[in-house]
């Protein structure tokens, strides 16, 4: 935790910056699109991009070559300046805090583009100190540029050190946004044995029990169903617990393979339900996906209102399709309803759809 004391802990950290936020606010952000400001290609799609994404984030850290650093930092902050981005967040993700790029990419953004900056990735956090680090940093940049609300902080929980620390960095500082999990980084690091970015690994695995003949002997060689494991279970509800501790928000990462838009919607999903808001998409196909998964479905959105209606001041158990519906179950479905109702503020289409629900009794 922080060393800091309670009262001191709303203080700016350098004179003339912002205030700190008591909370953070719930801002839809189902997509984290990453994009390679120094590719001119990518770049040019961005402004088309707006209002079909929550939050478009000009990558500069891995991905992005050592000779287009300088481009990248320059280019995002050409298009930072150059465009309204409406209903749509800006993030960005910095380099590490140990390469030779984080403190130009810092102290350029900032002064730069700081007004328009909703949230920095900061990657391969291993601690509380990572974040105090880029906390005062910000402050100080914040107040020499008079930038008038505090830009928040996402961390990537790739290090095993990180995850083995992940309380301490999400109570870090007040602007700790959220986090999310950095599947190739944390796997390298923690020496797993696979080379995909994300996802599940088909050796991953539990098998059924073999039959038995009639003398009660094991029959190994008969076939027997397998069943894949999903290798980032542990992480991500590690995470969740850490974030809804703290107020913040939790995230999958990145899924590498693209064309497998089938095993990435289902890795999303496993993170949606588990209590994540949204994800990363790297490719723009991938934004589809991740609206549909990190948006509560119609029957859920149905499912919710009845039990929200049957149960009135909340106390109390009900019968709903032979079922038993209670405090606790009221919660969870308030859970959905409050969801729809932010995702429907910015996304009209999905208004539409929620509207159009009908409550039955
Ligand atoms: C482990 C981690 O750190 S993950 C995070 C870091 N990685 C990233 O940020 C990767 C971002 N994505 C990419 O670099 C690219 O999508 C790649 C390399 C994965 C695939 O790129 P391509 O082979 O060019 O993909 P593809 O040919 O399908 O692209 C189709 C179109 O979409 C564009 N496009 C591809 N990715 C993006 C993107 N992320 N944002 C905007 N446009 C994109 C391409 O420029 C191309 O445009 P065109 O039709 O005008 O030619
Ligand atoms: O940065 C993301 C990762 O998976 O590594
Ligand atoms: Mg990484």
């Amino acid at each position: 935790m922080s060393h800091k004391s309670a009262k001191d802990f709303f203080r700016p950290l350098a004179v003339g910056a912002p205030l700190p936020l008591r909370e953070i606010p719930a801002r839809p952000s189902r997509a984290i699109h990453f994009f390679d400001p120094s590719n001119e290609k990518m770049a040019a799609k961005i402004p088309g991009m707006i209002g079909t994404v929550d939050v478009l984030l000009g990558n500069l850290e891995d991905a992005v070559k050592a000779d287009n650093k300088v481009a990248a930092r320059e280019g995002l902050v050409k298009i930072a300046q150059a465009t309204d981005f409406g209903p749509t967040q800006l993030w960005t993700r910095i380099n590490a805090l140990d390469s030779p790029w984080v403190l130009d990419d810092l102290t350029t953004l900032v002064p730069a583009i700081g007004e328009k900056l909703d949230v920095i990735m900061v990657p391969k956090v291993q601690g509380a100190e990572d974040i105090h680090y880029v906390d005062r940093l910000l402050a100080q940049l914040e107040a020499k540029a008079g930038i008038t609300k505090p830009i928040l902080i996402h961390a990537i929980l790739e290090t095993a050190r990180g995850v083995a620390n992940v309380e301490e960095i999400c109570g870090a500082s007040p602007r700790m946004q959220g986090l999310s999990l950095g599947p190739a980084d944390l796997a390298a690091d923690r020496k797993m044995k696979t080379t995909r970015v994300g996802g599940g690994h088909p050796g991953y695995l539990v098998r059924q029990d073999p039959p038995r003949d009639a003398e009660g002997n094991s029959q190994i060689d008969a076939q027997r169903a397998i069943f894949q494991q999903d290798l980032w279970h542990y992480t991500i509800a590690k995470m969740v617990d850490a974030c809804a501790t703290h107020g913040i928000y939790p995230y999958y990462g990145p899924f590498g393979d693209i064309a497998d838009v089938v095993a990435c919607e289902d890795q999303f999903r496993n993170a949606f339900l588990l209590g994540c808001v949204g994800t990363w998409s790297l490719h723009p196909k991938q934004i589809a996906i991740a609206n549909r998964v990190f948006s509560p479905s119609v029957e859920d959105i149905a499912h919710a209102r009845r039990v929200v209606a049957a149960m009135g001041d909340g106390t109390g158990a009900v019968m709903i399709d032979g079922k038993m519906e209670d405090d606790a179950s009221l919660k969870q479905c308030l859970v959905l309803v409050a969801l729809a109702e932010q995702l429907a503020e910015i996304d009209p289409e999905l208004k539409k759809t929620y509207d159009a629900i009908e409550v039955t009794a």
